[in-house]
């Protein structure tokens, strides 16, 4: 799986650039991407929005997603591309085919093996319909469907007759997983010529002990180069963006190539040499050149790896290696030859030394003088004074070179924390200027740890700011979708409602304790709970109403403007909710919701659905709240000091007719309405003759004492509904009214428009009739 996880990012775990789809991820990666990505729309995202969303519903399988009419149209779209021209028996195959490529994840990935049909004269003038890939799912991607080829398939007719079976053949992706190892292979064998050629034309004893070994080695080598040549003939090359998989245009396209010339080169037979100057490694020295080849891998490899700078350390090391190598065998060389012509100036037991004690002796020597340690044996003859010269001031250059390349490795390993450690070096500045209370100060360190245990990133946007916003994008939406999609208002919603909420996502962080927002405020955010554990909480803050985990929401009352503060205060939290631990949110921007609901309707009606299941908790409670809350600034309300909730205040079924005499003491509707005292300070006899009314009933009938109290409850409940009935004409009222503003409103907002219209056309030079038609059409749409 070398392509996975090629991104810079902690998060990504499969990494796609070529297939466009990136595997999902954990959480904590390309959090900015969110913001940059979703940021104000942006043109060109946008454009990308509907393959963004193609992306989603495949990613979200189309089994999920069935429900909804535009994934049902892109999961046609994925599939509908396979199934055009196949016979029932190939498409079969294609099935299996695609199943496992994508049970394997990875045809969009690589798309190493495909299959496509192929007729005999496609390389000349491949027909309309070949140039769809039947297998490759890039309908998903947005990739071409043609452009990964890998399996070819050639289903061959000729003058609409079968002329063969079904046959494959091979054309190799060049940014795919095979090209890749396959160079790796390549790569090898040139190692080995790098190392072995020179050691055996320097030390050429070993020539006869070892001979066959060297051979079938060499060989081996060289059916690799040559193996390396017909791989070139079917490894695609992209054609205006387009990877070409014609066989015949590859064919042309690689021998016209200087490749070809050089891979020519690199297999240039001088062993024939061998028959008259004898077995001497020195004529293979064409196989080097194959080094393009070499630096062209560790280059994708650096490229790819997630170990960048083990990788560089390594590279680094075989390379001084391989120079101290090729300058020990240069002057075991010159030294065999006596060519400064003092004997014994470096080994003092030639005569007895084997070859790779030999080999040794000239290795540290040439370890010594290159890394400028010194200590050499000291030149005796001018040519050897030379030699030493050149050798350490070589030395001095590699030297600098290495520490150079060491010194930018060590910059990169810590170049995140530094930055990281700039930033709280920065705050904690500021706090100590400031004077802030030594308990907050530990309270932002602490935060600045675990975002650094977590994220191992202080700005996640400026990971990603290089990449284009379509990228950022499927990062963002890959990174986060496993969060998402444990959302309840997100499932078997439709995938464009996902990723249109997913570009408007914004990461943050809270600490424990901090509240993210609090009853009474007015919400301009709704979040999504991606890590952490969060309590809504009553007033007191201690009464918890419900606990928060990963994939809950909250927040969205007040946003949808259903808080139970009435229309007006609508908009008011109506809870207060607060982080336990560190909580990981996703804030959305009241502004981005509700642009995405005006596009996603069925959306709106489920968030509605459950905000209105959550309301209902509070109905109790603030009812009886209400009841009593709304009689101070009601004027025909009652007041009561007590609590009762309005269920209580319903009259038994069958009240008793209440007897009256003249003897009784004046009953409670003559209080009410003989003392000066106003109604609203009755509410508290209201209770009490509920409750008498619920003791005569009991008592079946009563005494002439209680007789008043029934009558007394009655006359005010009838003051109740009559209120009530009141302050419902009132409500419509000021609802007709509202209705009537809004639309003279709209009426004068129409006419300035028209009348900025108006304007414009006199300064571009007079509007035509067409457009005043059509003001004219949009003028009654809106009235
Ligand atoms: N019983 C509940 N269960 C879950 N969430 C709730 C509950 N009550 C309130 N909330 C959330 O707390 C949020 C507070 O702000 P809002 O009123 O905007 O939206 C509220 C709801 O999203």
């Amino acid at each position: 799986m070398y392509y996975q996880r090629k991104f810079p990012l902690g998060g990504v775990k499969q990494g796609a650039l070529e297939g466009g789809a990136l595997g999902g991820g954990g959480g904590g990666g390309a959090l900015g991407a969110l913001r940059a990505a979703g940021s104000p729309p942006a043109p060109s995202l946008g454009a990308s929005r509907h393959s963004l969303i193609e992306m989603m519903t495949c990613r979200l399988g189309s089994r999920r997603l069935g429900g909804s009419r535009g994934s049902l149209q892109a999961g046609t779209t994925c599939s509908a591309a396979s199934e055009l021209d196949l016979s029932s028996r190939s498409r079969r195959a294609h099935k299996a085919r695609l199943k496992l490529l994508s049970a394997s994840g990875e045809a969009p990935l690589l798309g190493g093996w495909r299959s496509t049909p192929h007729t005999p004269h496609a390389s000349a003038t491949p027909a309309p319909h070949h140039s769809h890939n039947h297998l490759a799912p890039q309908h998903c991607n947005g990739t071409d469907s043609g452009s990964r080829g890998g399996l070819r398939r050639r289903s061959t007719y000729a003058s609409g007759r079968l002329r063969s079976g079904p046959h494959w053949s091979f054309v190799f992706d060049p940014a795919g997983r095979l090209c890749y190892y396959w160079s790796m292979v390549v790569s090898l064998a040139f190692l080995y010529n790098l190392w072995v050629i020179v050691y055996r034309f320097a030390f050429q004893e070993i020539n006869g002990e070892t001979l066959i070994v060297w051979f079938c080695l060499d060989y081996f080598s060289d059916f690799l180069y040559l193996a390396d040549i017909l791989f070139h003939f079917r490894t695609g090359y992209l054609e205006d963006g387009v990877l070409q998989t014609d066989a015949a245009k590859l064919r042309a396209h690689y021998m016209n190539s200087t490749t070809f010339y050089i891979d020519c080169l690199c297999l240039l037979p001088l062993d024939f040499l061998y028959l008259s100057i004898g077995f001497n490694s020195i004529l293979r020295s064409f196989r080097l050149v194959k080094i393009y080849r070499f630096w062209a891998f560790m280059d994708r490899t650096e490229r790819h790896t997630n170990y960048p700078n083990l990788f560089r350390s390594t590279s680094l090391i075989h390379y001084l290696l391989v120079i101290f190598h090729w300058n020990g065998c240069l002057y075991h060389i010159i030294y065999k030859n006596n060519g400064f012509g003092s004997k014994n100036w470096v080994y003092h037991d030639t005569e007895t030394a084997d070859v790779v004690k030999q080999y040794l002796q000239s290795y540290y020597w040439c370890t010594l003088a290159l890394t400028t340690i010194g200590d050499l044996p000291r030149p005796r003859s001018k040519g050897e004074y030379v030699f030493v010269i050149a050798q350490l001031l070589f030395g001095l250059l590699l030297f600098a070179t290495v520490l150079g390349h060491v010194a930018n490795i060590v910059t990169s390993v810590s170049t995140a924390r530094k930055e990281f450690q700039a930033k709280l070096d920065g705050v904690k500045t500021y706090m100590r200027m400031r004077r802030v209370p030594t308990h907050l100060q530990v309270k932002v360190i602490k935060w600045f740890d675990y975002l650094w245990l977590t994220q191992k990133c202080s700005d996640e946007e400026k990971a990603v700011s290089c990449l284009p916003d379509k990228l950022k994008a499927e990062i963002a939406i890959n990174v986060h979708l496993d969060t998402l999609k444990r959302v309840e208002i997100f499932q078997n919603t439709e995938a464009g409602f996902l990723c249109e909420l997913v570009l408007r996502l914004r990461p943050v962080l809270f600490s424990p304790g901090d509240y993210i927002c609090r009853k009474g405020e007015v919400g301009k955010e709704m979040y999504i709970v991606n890590r952490g554990k969060l309590q809504v909480v009553g007033d007191n803050g201690k009464t918890v109403l419900a606990t928060l985990k990963a994939g809950s929401y909250f927040g969205e009352i007040s946003i949808l403007n259903m808080g139970t503060a009435g229309k007006q205060l609508g908009n008011r939290r109506t809870a207060s909710v607060r982080s336990v631990g560190y909580s990981d949110l996703f804030v959305l921007s009241k502004k981005d919701m509700w642009d995405v609901l005006k596009e996603y309707p069925a959306a709106r009606v489920r968030l509605e659905a459950i905000a209105v299941k959550r309301l209902e908790k509070y109905k109790k409670a603030p009812l009886e709240k209400v009841a009593m809350g709304r009689c101070q600034s009601t004027p025909g309300l009652v007041e009561t000091s007590g609590r009762i909730p309005i269920e209580e205040m319903q009259l038994p079924a069958a009240p008793l007719p209440p007897p009256l005499h003249s003897s009784h003491p004046p009953s409670y509707r003559d209080q009410l309405y003989s003392s000066s005292v106003s109604p609203l300070r009755v509410a508290s006899p209201v209770a009490s003759c509920a409750s008498s009314a619920r003791s005569s009933a009991a008592g079946g009938g009563g005494g002439g004492a209680g007789g008043g109290a029934p009558r007394a409850f009655i006359d005010s409940h009838e003051v109740l509904e009559s209120e009530i009935k009141r302050l419902r004409e009132r409500l419509y009222t000021v609802e007709t009214e509202n209705a009537a503003m809004s639309a003279k409103l709209s009426q004068q907002q129409w006419e300035v428009d028209q009348r900025l219209q108006e304007i414009e056309m006199q300064i571009c030079g007079g509007s035509s009739l067409s457009s005043q038609e059509e003001n004219e059409r949009n003028r009654e749409s809106i009235i």
